[in-house]
C-alpha cells in the first residue's frame, strides 16, 4: 500500500510507476529520475501493486489536488491513470499527465514524439506544453464503459492481445506479439463483426477505432487520426485468414498498411460492434471486456504533457 500523494508541491513530481511494465526498464527508469533531478525536480515513486492499482493512484493523486503527475509505464497504465480521472467525473480535465514510457509498445510516447534520451523525456515532463485529449468511450452492451486515448478493437488483435502474457512480453518485448499472432493466425476461427456506423451496416473481420495515427509502437495505422482530432478512425480488415492476417502484419511494418485496398479506413462520431457470440474487446493494447460494443468520442479530457 503506498502512501498517499502530497498535496501539490512545486518541484516535485508524483510518478506513478508500474514495475511491471516492458522489460528490464530499471535503469532507464533511474536515468530519468536523475535527468529530473539535474532539472532540480524531485520524484515521489508511488509504485502499483497489481492490474487497476494505476486507477486508484490517480484517484488519489485528483484528490490531493496534483498539478502535474506522470505515468512510467506502458500505455495500459496510461489507459488506467485516464480511466481513473474519467471515472471521477471531473470536468476541467484534471492535471497534466507525462510520460515516462517503460512498455512494450509505447504507442502514446510515440503519437506525441516523444524524445527517447532521458533527458529529454525529463526535459518534456517538466518543461513540455500542454495538450487536451479527449478520451475514445467503449460502452458495453450490458453496461458499463471504458475509456481510451489510443485505440480500441476487436478481431484478432484483440484476441492476441487477449492471449499474450505478461511474462512473456517480458522475455520476448514485441516479439511476443508476434510469437502469440504466429501461434493464434493458423488457429483463430476469423468471426464476422457487424459495423453500425449512421444506421449503415458493413462486415469486418476486424476492426480498430483509432484516437491515435500509430499502432503496435511507431508504425503509422491511421494517418488522419489524432488526439487532438475532430473525429474517431475506423480501420474494417475486410479479408480472413492465416495469409490475410500475415500480410496485414508485414504491410504494418512496413508503413503500407493504411494505403490497402482490403483496408477500409472511416471516420466516425459512433460505430455499434456486435457479433454472434461475444468477442474480447482491447482498448490501448490491454484485453477490456466483450462485444457488442459502442465507440465514440466521449466528453471526459484528459491533459497529456507533450514536447514543446
Ligand atoms: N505491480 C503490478 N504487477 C503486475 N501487473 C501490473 C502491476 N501494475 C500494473 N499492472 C498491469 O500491467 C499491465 C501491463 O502494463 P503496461 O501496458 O503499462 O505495460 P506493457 O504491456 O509492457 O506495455 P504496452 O502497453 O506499452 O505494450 C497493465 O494491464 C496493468 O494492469
Amino acid at each position: 500500500m503506498s502512501k498517499s500523494f502530497k498535496a501539490s508541491t512545486t518541484r516535485v513530481l508524483p510518478v506513478i510507476y508500474n514495475p511491471s511494465a516492458g522489460q528490464r526498464h530499471g535503469r532507464r527508469l533511474s536515468s530519468v529520475l536523475a535527468a529530473l533531478e539535474q532539472l532540480g525536480w524531485r520524484v515521489e515513486l508511488r509504485t502499483t501493486a497489481g492490474p487497476g492499482d494505476a486507477e486508484r493512484l490517480a484517484l488519489e493523486a485528483l484528490a490531493s489536488g496534483v498539478v502535474r503527475l506522470a505515468v512510467a509505464g506502458g500505455d495500459g497504465t496510461v489507459h488506467e491513470v485516464v480511466n481513473g480521472l474519467a471515472a471521477s467525473g471531473i470536468t476541467n480535465a484534471g492535471p497534466q499527465i507525462g510520460i515516462i514510457p517503460l512498455g512494450t509498445a509505447n504507442v502514446l510516447a510515440a503519437e506525441i514524439g516523444l524524445p527517447r534520451t532521458a533527458a529529454g523525456i525529463a526535459a518534456c515532463l517538466v518543461e513540455g506544453g500542454i495538450r487536451e485529449v479527449r478520451l475514445g468511450e467503449v460502452r458495453f452492451g450490458n453496461s458499463g464503459q471504458r475509456y481510451f486515448i489510443l485505440m480500441a478493437g476487436v478481431g484478432f488483435d484483440a484476441e492476441v492481445v487477449a492471449r499474450v502474457s505478461s511474462d512473456l512480453k517480458r522475455r520476448l518485448g514485441k516479439g511476443a506479439y508476434v510469437w502469440e499472432s504466429l501461434r493464434l493466425a493458423f488457429r483463430y476461427a476469423y468471426p464476422a463483426f457487424s459495423v453500425v456506423r449512421d444506421g449503415k451496416v458493413e462486415t469486418a473481420h476486424a476492426i480498430i477505432a483509432a484516437r491515435s495515427s500509430r499502432y503496435g509502437g511507431h508504425y503509422l495505422l491511421t494517418p488522419a487520426a489524432g488526439l487532438s482530432a475532430p473525429k474517431l478512425q475506423a480501420c474494417l480488415f475486410t479479408r480472413r485468414g492465416p495469409m490475410a492476417v500475415l500480410s496485414y502484419g508485414a504491410a504494418l511494418l512496413a508503413g503500407k498498411l493504411f494505403r490497402r485496398s482490403d483496408l477500409k479506413v472511416i471516420a466516425f462520431d459512433e460505430l455499434r460492434v456486435t457479433s454472434p457470440i461475444g468477442q474480447p474487446v482491447q482498448a490501448d493494447g490491454d484485453s477490456i471486456g466483450m462485444t457488442p460494443v459502442s465507440v465514440s468520442l466521449s466528453e471526459h479530457r484528459v491533459r497529456l504533457t507533450v514536447p514543446a
